[in-house]
């Protein structure tokens, strides 16, 4: 039982010994049980390649990490927050999926899903910018992952079109946890339970011990740079800048060096481009505000106007991804 609830080894195995006597185990799988193929790309601490599982033919993406490198390093940390939030994150389209994990005297190994459609960042910066349609459609993918992790207990807090995959269809397949917060399981009594971020600057807050990360400049929040805090609210700043870099082919807030980013961020220092959609500036424009609790909540968004007329739930991840033109 211990090993579902790991949610590590999702395949299990029967075996009847000659007295009849069936025991169920969890698939162990292994280096030799997959043929590699091409390499999808490179980490600091972690190569990801394309595999096929021989037995079924089914075709993963696995994650190598140098176990020297990773102590080396200081990264085990890393390495155990990976597992932890990709076994609790394992009900949802939008997130890459953990099947197996294994490792060999050398190597840890993760074996995801895998996501042959590249980085969103990827194709944005190919295009340039998105039109209306494909942002609503990103847009909305990337909210519904989102509202899912945080209903968990997961805040991201690294959220970027650099981490957002895309699969065979086109689809949004969020990842990279290894920097993730993951909260405490919510308190009965009180606690915004449904996961929404309860804007209490504290919710998820790191307050048991010191802040050693912070994201990406470009998409750091506020709060994370003044008071080294992340919670939810933290993750919709991040989606903000993501809406507003899709139409506007940049991100809001972006100057010479980090630093100069950091003030920006604070001082809240961004303009739209001219013919930069209503509607959407109007949702940016709720969701960078310094305040992580005045941010607009993930219900909320889901019903402002940028998205109206999207179908939300299941129906969102069963349709045609629009053409990326
Ligand atoms: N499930 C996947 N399917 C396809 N490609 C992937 C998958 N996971 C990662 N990649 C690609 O492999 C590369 C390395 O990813 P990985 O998560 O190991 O490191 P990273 O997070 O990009 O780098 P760093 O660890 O420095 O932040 C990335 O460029 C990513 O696009
Ligand atoms: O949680 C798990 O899935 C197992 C549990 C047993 C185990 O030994 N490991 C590896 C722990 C570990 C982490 C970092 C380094 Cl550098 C070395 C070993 C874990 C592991 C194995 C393979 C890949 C990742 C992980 Cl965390």
């Amino acid at each position: 039982e211990e090993w579902k609830e790991r949610g590590a080894a999702v395949g299990t195995q029967r075996e009847t010994d000659a007295s009849g006597q069936t025991t169920v185990r969890p698939i162990k799988k292994g280096v030799k049980d997959f043929n590699f193929g091409r390499t999808l790309g490179e980490g600091s601490y972690s190569t990801v390649l394309a595999a096929t599982d021989r037995q079924n033919l089914k075709e993963y993406a696995i994650k190598v990490l140098d176990k020297r490198h990773i102590i080396k390093e200081k990264k085990v940390k890393y390495v155990n927050i990976e597992r932890d939030t990709l076994n609790r994150l394992t009900e949802h389209p939008g997130i890459v999926r953990l099947y197996y994990t294994f490792q060999d005297e050398r190597s840890l190994y993760f074996v995801l899903d895998l996501a042959s459609g590249g980085e969103l960042l990827g194709v944005l910066k190919k295009l340039g910018s998105f039109d209306i349609e494909c942002t609503r459609f990103y847009g909305a993918e990337i909210l519904d992952s989102v509202a899912y992790m945080h209903s968990r207990g997961v805040i991201h807090r690294d959220l970027k079109p650099e981490n957002v995959l895309l699969d065979s269809n086109m689809h949004v397949k969020i990842t990279d946890f290894g920097t993730a917060k993951i909260l405490p399981d919510p308190r009965p009594n009180g606690r915004n339970v449904t996961g929404e971020p309860s804007g209490d600057p504290t919710d998820g807050a790191e307050t048991d011990r010191a802040v050693s990360f912070v994201g990406t400049a470009e998409y750091v929040s506020p709060e994370l740079l003044r008071d080294k805090n992340a919670c939810k609210a933290s993750d919709l700043w991040a989606f903000g800048c993501i809406i507003y870099q899709l139409l506007a082919g940049r991100p809001p807030f972006k100057a010479a060096n980090e630093y100069l980013t950091f003030q920006k961020i604070l001082a809240l220092d961004y303009s739209f481009p001219d013919g930069f959609p209503e509607d959407a500036r109007d949702l940016v424009e709720r969701l960078l505000v310094l305040e992580p609790s005045n941010r607009l909540p993930v219900e909320h968004i889901k019903s402002h106007r940028f998205f109206d007329g999207m179908q939300w739930g299941k129906s969102l991840w069963r349709q045609k991804a629009p053409r990326l033109s």
